[in-house]
């Protein structure tokens, strides 16, 4: 008996956030070591249909650079990342896109699709528009280039708000087209983060490989589960918000900046972390708001 009230009961709770969600965008990025686990991303596209289904717009924006790293060194092409981000020469570029958008790409719309839920793939080139990335090695001062890798500058959100309306959800590739008409390499996070902007979501997701910001980040007990924007700039300058957490945080600053109520990073290796953090009122990981 206990048993049937604690199901009714994670349902009733469900009620108000559900309510509360019903009709809004929000963007999900995940990619990284989840996207090594059919498991664990089969569960983060089972809770997207269930968004979906309970009436929420939920679009997914994915990674898969370890996917990536390999398929270049089968074909013997040496990965190699500059501040976290990937040289992408002529021939790299061509494996990029090969496995985002015809490979990973739909698999996932296949994995929501067995879970009932209707979705599609959207090629990021076809909606996004970048400028190349230009950078600085502060060390040497030596300007940086990471050839055919992109900078947003403008989202076409209009296909992805069509799908929207018709309950489908938008499954994205970080790709985009330059001036020069060449496809560009996007790091997934910025992709999603300038995506979430455009489209004016409620909420930006990142699920990734650990529960959140860890104040150290060898000890996942010093977890920072709420960040105010005024915190982040002495964090940045102490070196805990570093590598990949650079990218996501300055992500959720802008994101929060434009007018996003809230942004978090979540723990994807943890079962139906996504749905833990919309539906109850537990929250898990490190959300960051105004
Ligand atoms: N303060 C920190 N807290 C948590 N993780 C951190 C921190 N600083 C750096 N990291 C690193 O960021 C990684 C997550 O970023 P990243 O590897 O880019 O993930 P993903 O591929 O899921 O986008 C963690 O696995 C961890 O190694
Ligand atoms: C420019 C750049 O670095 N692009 C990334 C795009 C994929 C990505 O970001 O994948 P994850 O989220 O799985 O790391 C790359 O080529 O790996």
């Amino acid at each position: 008996m206990d048993k049937f009230i604690e199901k009714a009961a994670a349902l009733t709770e469900a009620l108000p956030f559900i309510q509360q969600f019903r009709g809004e965008t929000v963007v999900v990025k995940f990619g990284g070591s989840i996207m090594e686990s059919e498991e664990g991303y089969s569960r983060i596209m089972q809770d997207i249909a269930f968004m979906e289904c309970v009436g929420l717009r939920p679009v997914v924006v994915h990674g898969g650079g370890k996917a990536i790293s390999r398929a270049m060194k089968e074909g013997s092409i040496a990965p190699n990342f500059v501040q976290g981000l990937r040289v992408t020469d002529a021939a790299t570029i061509q494996v990029v896109e090969k496995v985002l958008n015809r490979e990973v790409n739909p698999h996932l719309v296949g994995i929501i699709q067995q879970y009932h839920g209707k979705a599609r793939g959207i090629h990021g080139e076809d909606i996004i528009r970048v400028e190349k990335m230009v950078g600085t090695d502060p060390d040497t001062n030596e300007t940086l280039d990471w050839g055919y890798v992109g900078k947003v500058n403008y989202v076409d959100v209009e296909p992805i708000q069509a799908y929207l309306r018709s309950d489908i959800v938008p499954v994205i590739t970080p790709l985009g087209k330059g001036a020069d008409g060449h496809l560009y390499n996007i790091n997934a996070d910025d992709a999603a983060t300038a995506i979430a902007c455009a489209l004016g979501a409620r909420k930006l997701v990142f699920l990734t490989d650990v529960p959140g910001l860890l104040r150290d980040p060898e000890d996942k007990s010093t977890l920072i589960s709420s960040l105010h924007l005024s915190e982040i700039d002495a964090l940045i300058d102490r070196g805990v918000i570093a590598g990949g957490m650079l990218p996501k945080i300055k992500g959720m600053v802008g994101a929060v900046k434009s007018g996003i109520k809230k942004a978090h990073i979540i723990d994807a290796s943890m079962p139906h972390s996504l749905l833990l953090e919309l539906f109850t009122s537990e929250g898990v990981g490190t959300e960051i708001t105004e």
